[in-house]
């Protein structure tokens, strides 16, 4: 104890009497703003958001599973820079619903197939979100951020572009793409490569840039063209990841994202101008872009002749009745349907050629089939309704997308708070996530799901499983490209079984996933063509 310690009232100390003597409010207020300096105020506002972010993570969980604290403000943005497969399996597995928090983001995952399906069809409560970096490269006015009627209306316009008749005109350009890059495959591998596997998965992806492009645009966009759009479309992907750098700093991945969106806007603004030209003048209908110019062409052709006072019988009025769009509107529209399917059909690509190779006895089944349908000469052109129809063909091909599904997770957000399950009910502004894979491999609808079977096409009730069948999505935004990506496979898969033979160097990585806005097979699908054609 100290030796001058008293029991008297330090009051009475003459030493600290004086001081509070001193002492006024004015000065305890200068004594405690002069202890705190910037960086005390800095500190105790970064401790208060902190706590802001750990309390408000908490609340919004509320009973679903989930860390059970955050990352302070990023959460775990740096494990989500490169998904792993495994760690999004195991939150899928951990609950039907389970959460995590991403910067300002909370984020619900629904992996049941009950609660996918009731994402999907909750169009009151949500909407597509896509990432943020999405409104800044496909343009904020574009359709697929439409909600609620003005997203029907737009929607009921583009049907046109995807009826039967008109995927049927498509099919010789897909055709024409699929010959010339089947024979650059063997080039590439015989020649290039001398006879050793090498990745395919950039290769896919360049040929189903240059089929999309070619089913959009037709011939308005040279071969150059689509290759420069093909080599760059990675990096609109990557700008998309699910999680990425919520500003467009220079440099960064949205950054170099936008200006390939950009470069391809421009691209397809002047095709749409071409094929303007080409349809006032009566060309022939090959691609999507055709069918549009010319449905607008009709419908202002009914218009005019309505405003005219003549009298119009109601059957002239043209199936697909729509307004005029100008060139930037129609490239943005197709820049969706480019965006929409690259990914997803170069991952289907990639595993069917996977899987086919790894199993030949299905192989031969396609193969075998194709030729008898074409009577024997493998360059004959086969209808829409036949390609359909060729079992094993259809079979590997819905296989394929239900053992690997190309999309995983589709983000909506909660326009207002959503009552997800009887005891949780989504916090307004949220992410939604509907989750197809634990549906598509489910054992009760599919036997044996973890396995590639074709058969359950054939004589199974795969086709009865409706509910399960999220692969491309259900309700009001389900996939305007389903038909079309569904044949369009199941034309280059028969295409490819005539024309060529392939082998898969196999590898410890071949079944593992790879997450890059779709999936792919971890080692990039190392294979090497030969052409069967000679
Ligand atoms: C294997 C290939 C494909 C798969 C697995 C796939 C899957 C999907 C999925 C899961 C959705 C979201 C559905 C929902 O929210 O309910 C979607 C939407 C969409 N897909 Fe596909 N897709 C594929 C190919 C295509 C192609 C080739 C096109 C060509 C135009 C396309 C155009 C679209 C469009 C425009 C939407 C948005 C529809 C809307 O919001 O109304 N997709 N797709």
């Amino acid at each position: 104890m100290a030796l001058n310690a008293s029991f008297v009232s330090p009051t009475a100390d003459a030493k600290v009497a004086h001081r509070i003597a001193h002492l006024d409010a004015n000065g305890i207020l200068s004594t405690v703003l002069n202890r705190l300096n910037g960086w005390n105020i800095a500190l105790t506002i970064f401790l208060m958001l902190v706590a802001y972010d750990q309390f408000k993570y908490i609340w919004n969980k509320g009973s679903i599973a989930g860390p059970t604290w955050k990352a302070p403000f990023i959460g775990p943005f740096l494990e989500s820079v490169n998904p792993k497969f495994s760690r999004y399996y195991e939150k899928w597995t951990s609950a039907p619903l389970s959460c995590v928090s991403v910067f300002h983001k909370f984020v619900v995952l629904g992996s049941s197939r009950d609660i996918a399906r009731k994402i999907l069809n909750s169009p009151s409560y949500l909407q597509p979100c896509v990432v943020d970096a999405a409104f800044k490269l496909l343009r904020p006015e574009n359709w697929v951020f439409l909600d609620g009627k003005a997203h029907v209306d737009y929607r009921k316009g583009l049907n046109g572009l995807f009826t039967r008749h008109a995927l049927e005109q498509y099919l010789p350009g897909q055709e024409e793409v699929y010959n010339t890059y089947f024979q650059r495959f063997v080039k590439l591998s015989q020649e290039q490569n001398k006879g050793e596997p090498m990745p395919f998965m950039h290769e896919f992806r360049e040929l189903m840039c240059a089929v999309s492009c070619r089913t959009f645009v037709g011939h308005y966009c040279s071969e150059e063209a689509i290759k420069k759009i093909a080599d760059d479309f990675y990096l609109i992907t990557a700008a998309m990841e699910l999680v990425n750098f919520p500003i467009i700093l220079p440099f960064t991945k949205s950054w170099y994202g936008k200006k390939a969106a950009d470069m391809v806007l421009e691209e397809f603004s002047r095709c749409a101008a071409k094929s303007k030209v080409r349809m006032a003048a009566g060309g022939e209908k090959e691609c999507i872009l055709d069918f549009w110019v010319s449905s607008m062409i009709e419908s202002e052709a009914y218009r005019k002749k309505v405003a005219s006072g003549v009298e119009v019988d109601p059957s002239e009025k043209p199936a697909n009745f729509i307004r005029d769009f100008s060139d930037f509107e129609i490239a943005m529209t197709l820049l969706t349907f480019l965006f929409a399917s690259q990914d997803a059909t170069s991952s289907a690509t990639t595993w069917l050629f996977q899987i086919m190779a790894d199993r030949p006895e299905f192989l031969d089944q396609v193969r075998e089939e194709n030729i008898a349908a074409r009577n024997g000469d493998i360059y004959a052109p086969l209808s829409l309704d036949a390609i359909e129809k060729l079992p094993w063909t259809r079979a590997v091909v819905k296989e394929v997308l239900r053992y690997r599904p190309p999309v995983i997770m589709v983000p909506y957000k909660a326009k207002k708070d959503f009552p997800i399950s009887e005891s949780y009910t989504v916090p307004k502004g949220s992410m939604v996530i509907p989750v197809t894979w634990l549906a598509l491999h489910d054992g009760e609808a599919y036997p044996n799901p973890d396995s590639f079977v074709p058969e359950r096409w054939l004589t199974g009730d795969a086709d009865k499983q409706t509910k399960n069948w999220l692969v491309f999505g259900t309700g009001p935004h389900y996939c305007l490209g389903q038909t079309f990506a569904q044949a369009n496979l199941m034309l280059m898969i028969g295409k490819a079984s005539m024309m060529l033979d392939w082998k898969h160097k196999v590898t410890d990585l071949s079944e593992e996933i790879k997450v890059f806005a779709t999936i792919f097979p971890m080692d990039d699908c190392l294979l090497t063509f030969t052409d069967r054609t000679t």
